[in-house]
């Protein structure tokens, strides 16, 4: 019965919103306003011949109403627009408000071209001013003209004129009503135009306020701030003013349904061919990916847009940089979830730096936390103003995954972070990156993104291609994915716990992901490839044999959170191999996504920058702290709540994050763990801590040789880990230039062996080799 009841009402919800999204679309804007133009082109029509035609239909249409039906022969009307014509044009013209009915026509044509969006009037302001204008003139021409119309069916002010103005002339006379139709005229055009009311009461008041202000323009340090109170209304002479609505996404949720949810190649004739390759996902050739339902629906599926919010944040804009002396030439808006973004075009001669000096005194202005300046946009010639909306609005995590981009996405790792701010699906290739950076203050949404990042990865891949390695020191962020243990998580031999929460479990497993690594390249070797695509191009079609190791390599995704507690507590242990891993894996498939809410140098090291190329920014609350993580300011300026900036080499992306809460990540895991899984999780190569201990004693300081950080320094500056090298400027033999490879290796300076390559020098610059030297 619930049920029913449940159902009916989603029923009379989706027609209501169906009924709203018709008349809320442009489509439909668009056709209202052409049928009202077509409508005021008729009635002029009609009104400019009732002219001409008045004194001829008069008679046959009097006492009838528009919609009144009397049997007359159409040859009988003379007016060019008909029977109905002649009957609107006599309501309009005598028992209206006479010639000047054409004023409310221009209303008319206002509201329709602003419905087409053909052009932008202020419908309000127009209103008053055409409606003062009807009843003015409508007056004013009985009271000049109405005596030379006495003898013709034509009322030139209409019924309104004829009885106003003879109220008026009863009343006040011909002088008092000759006054109050100047007085009528000069508050219409101060409508049109206030500054005229001011130079009609204080002309010279006036004059000297424009002297002032523009010696104060001359003023370079504009540090005078105008009144406020006119602000709201301020439009620098600026007409048009276009807000953008990012144009709503394709989904597909119904072809999801359908299809893509299986992994396995369905055999038909046609693919025979590929029966010959190996599949993967043989293993599990059932696995379904989680279907789309398990995700909700939150906050309004479109979105909104306070116009009035827009034009005054607009017209504060307007007024802040003009009160500095800025002019601008063009401003549009368009409208993310939670952030807007006013593009402007300041008019010649004006300098960049000074608009971007503005972004505290428009913050100011607009009351507003986490206004961000671009200036310029790359490849726009514009200047961006980030405003946020009063009301930001969630971006389900469904939106994104049912996305058109997301799904038919042909990206290798690929991850649907969230909704820019044109309201576009923002997905990434994680692959490319290779490894990520995720940072910000606590409570500012990192949790979710990374639960974002890892539902992505859950829906696009099966359990045979990809496997996460999660470490989690606070013991309950990921303690939620150990169910898909067996499907997608990775561990260490004999080990209970598929999620790593001790340290040092934490340093074994990153050492024997570094292992893999090594493992992953030897095979590569083997099989005479570069990465591991065509690695495993080449086993799929079985170009590879099992029996000599060939295995098919999984994509390895390690993400650690609170990645600041690791540092401060196993520092460089956990620092050298994460560096290695960084350095070393993107052509094997590893790759990495470390998240702190410690934005600090001490944790966002030299080493990890220059291996974390791609970041992601959480709200902070220092620009320091911004810095630290994205290199420049702007991470300090976000409103929190998933707000984010990804930064990918010079490119900074805001992003608002998608939603996805823990009970969604619930279902998902719950949905994946019902489905059989393989006998045991993923395992990771073998580490012991005596691998570690043999290596720390070839290491030890005192074995070192003395020419160890003259070696390492040549390593770094020439940026090639050699053995010849090191024998050539140090004059010294092959066995000693070996044993301080070795050494470096050992120190993390060099990366391994490569056959007769040189190694991989790990260290990018003299600045982190110092503090690697100073740290020994
Ligand atoms: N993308 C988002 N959209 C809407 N609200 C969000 C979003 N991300 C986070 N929030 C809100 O912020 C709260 C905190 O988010 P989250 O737990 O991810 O923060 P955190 O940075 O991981 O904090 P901590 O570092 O303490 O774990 C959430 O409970 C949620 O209410």
């Amino acid at each position: 019965m619930q049920k029913k009841s449940t159902i009916t009402k989603t029923n009379t919800n989706s027609k209501f919103s169906t009924i709203r999204v018709f008349f809320q679309s442009s489509t439909t804007h668009y056709f209202v306003g052409l049928i009202i133009l077509i409508i005021v082109v008729y009635t002029s029509i009609s009104i400019f011949s009732f002219f001409f035609t008045s004194n001829t239909d008069q008679s046959k249409i009097e006492g009838l109403s528009l919609f009144q039906f009397k049997n007359i022969e159409a040859e009988e009307i003379a007016n060019w627009a008909g029977l109905r014509g002649a009957i609107l044009s006599s309501i309009l013209m005598n028992e209206g408000f006479g010639l000047s009915t054409f004023f409310l026509l221009l209303f008319t044509v206002f509201v329709a071209l602003r419905l087409m969006k053909v052009y932008y009037v202020r419908l309000i302001r127009n209103f008053i001013l055409c409606s003062l204008l009807t009843i003015w003139l409508s007056i004013t021409l009985t009271f000049f003209f109405g005596k030379f119309f006495q003898e013709t069916a034509l009322y030139i002010g209409g019924k309104h004129g004829f009885i106003v103005s003879n109220i008026l002339v009863y009343n006040f006379g011909t002088s008092g009503t000759l006054l109050i139709i100047v007085l009528l005229f000069i508050i219409s055009i101060a409508i049109v135009n206030i500054e005229i009311i001011y130079f009609l009461i204080t002309p010279k008041q006036k004059n000297k306020n424009k002297i002032g202000f523009s010696k104060e323009k001359k003023i370079e340090n504009a540090s005078h701030i105008p009144p406020f109170q006119t602000e709201e209304n301020f439009s620098n002479g600026i007409e048009h003013f276009e807000v953008v609505k990012p144009k709503e996404e394709e989904t597909i949720i119904s072809e999801i349904k359908e299809k893509n949810r299986g992994f396995s190649k369905k055999i038909n004739k046609d693919n025979l061919e590929k029966v010959r390759e190996y599949d993967p996902t043989l293993g599990l050739p059932n696995y379904l990916c989680p279907p789309i339902n398990l995700l909700k629906e939150c906050g309004i599926s479109e979105l909104q847009i306070d116009m009035e919010e827009q034009k005054t944040n607009k017209n504060k804009i307007l007024s802040t940089l003009d009160s500095f002396g800025i002019k601008i030439a063009m401003i549009k808006a368009t409208v993310g979830p939670t952030v807007t973004l006013y593009e402007i075009q300041p008019e010649a001669g004006i300098r960049i730096s000074k608009i971007k000096n503005l972004e505290d005194d428009i913050a100011l202005r607009l009351s507003a936390l986490g206004i961000r300046i671009i200036a310029p946009i790359p490849g726009k010639g514009t200047i961006g103003i980030e405003v946020p909306n009063r009301e930001s609005q969630t971006v389900s995590m469904k939106s994104v995954i049912t996305s058109k981009k997301f799904q038919e996405t042909k990206l290798d790792l690929p991850i649907a972070l969230g909704k820019t701010i044109t309201n576009e699906t923002f997905v990434f290739d994680l692959c490319k990156m290779p490894h990520l950076l995720v940072a910000g203050a606590t409570g500012q949404g990192k949790s979710v993104g990374l639960n974002a990042i890892i539902t992505s990865l859950l829906y696009k891949k099966h359990p045979a291609q990809l496997k996460f390695v999660l470490i989690d020191p606070k013991k309950v962020e990921f303690n939620i994915y150990s169910e898909i243990e067996k499907h997608f998580l990775a561990k260490l031999p004999n080990e209970e716990d598929p999620v790593i929460t001790n340290v040092t479990k934490v340093v074994q497993t990153l050492n024997s992901l570094t292992k893999e690594v090594d493992e992953r390249y030897n095979l590569l070797k083997k099989a005479n490839v570069r990465n591991m695509k065509e690695y495993n191009e080449k086993f799929v079609n079985r170009q590879l044999n099992p029996q000599k190791k060939h295995r098919y390599m999984p994509y390895f995704v390690v993400i650690i959170d609170e990645f600041g507690d690791l540092i401060m507590t196993a520092g460089r242990e956990i620092e050298l191999p994460i560096a290695r891993i960084a350095q070393l894996a993107r052509a094997v498939g590893i790759h990495m996504i470390i998240a702190t809410q410690r934005p600090d140098t001490s944790i966002i090291t030299g080493i990890i920058k220059a291996n974390f190329p791609a970041r992601i920014a959480f709200r902070v609350s220092a620009m320091v702290d911004s810095r630290t993580i994205l290199d420049t300011s702007g991470a300090n300026h976000l409103v929190g709540k998933g707000d984010l900036l990804f930064s990918q080499g010079n490119d900074l992306t805001r992003i608002q994050c998608a939603f996805v809460d823990t009970s969604e990540v619930e279902k998902i895991t719950e949905y994946i763990s019902n489905q059989q899984g393989y006998p045991n999780a993923e395992i990771l190569p073998e580490y012991t801590s005596e691998d570690n201990i043999e290596k720390r004693d070839t290491t030890n300081l005192s074995n070192r040789d003395p020419l160890f950080n003259k070696a390492a320094r040549l390593m770094v500056t020439h940026q090639q880990g050699s053995t010849s090298l090191i024998q050539r400027k140090f004059e010294i033999g092959y066995n000693r230039a070996g044993r301080l490879m070795d050494q470096l290796e050992d120190a993390g300076i060099v990366g391994s062996a490569q056959g007769s390559k040189a190694r991989e020098v790990l260290i990018s610059d003299e600045y982190h080799l110092d503090k690697i030297l100073e740290l020994e």
